[in-house]
């Protein structure tokens, strides 16, 4: 969840973030072939869904790490799921030749946790902060690590009122 530590808003529509992840895609490609892809959970699966399909990536597995951000439990994260030794094997030596693929990385809690059972691995998200920015090997854009990145599938449609009767 979004604190008062998180002064600015980011928030991005399907049609930019459509655009972003396929930038990343193209990015990507230069660093393949990968012979897999593993996707962190939840938000993970957007991007990875379009990368797979931008690069021709069949075999996908999921590792689920929940994270906290709030005051009492930062940078803990708890693995729901781990990766499955028949993907870890199947890959080179330290996860060489899979790609990872998380929505953004913040303090880079999650992305350690999944680099140290893949230290080759590539990793990427189409979004980084600066504390989590060194785990990250590829990413698109950028922001400061006091902004709220909103994605479109946590946001919806709502009225705004006219701005000459002021904001509430
Ligand atoms: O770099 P960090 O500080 O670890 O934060 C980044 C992680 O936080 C979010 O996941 P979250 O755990 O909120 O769960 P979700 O993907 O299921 O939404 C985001 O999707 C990243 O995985
Ligand atoms: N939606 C969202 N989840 C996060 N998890 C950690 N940082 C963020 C962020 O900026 N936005
Ligand atoms: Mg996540």
């Amino acid at each position: 969840m979004s604190d008062d530590r998180q002064q600015k808003a980011f928030p991005v529509s399907w049609d930019q973030f459509h655009r972003d992840a396929r930038a990343l895609a193209w990015r990507l490609h230069g660093f393949g072939p990968f012979q897999g892809l593993i996707c962190i959970t939840r938000g993970g699966l957007v991007p990875a869904a379009i990368v797979a399909r931008e690069l021709g990536l069949r075999l996908i597995e999921t590792v689920s790490i929940a994270s906290y951000h709030d005051y009492k439990n930062q940078g803990e994260t708890l693995v729901l799921k781990p990766i499955a030794q028949a993907v870890i094997e199947a890959a080179g030596e330290g996860g060489r030749g899979l790609l990872v693929i998380d929505d953004l990385v913040d303090t880079g809690s999650t992305a350690r946790q999944v680099r140290a059972m893949l230290p080759n691995a590539h990793f990427a998200t189409v979004y980084a902060k600066p504390l989590g920015r060194d785990v990250i090997d590829t990413f698109i854009t950028e922001v400061s690590q006091d902004t709220w990145i909103y994605f479109p599938w946590d946001m919806g449609l709502s009225f705004q009122p006219p701005i000459r009767d002021g904001v509430a």
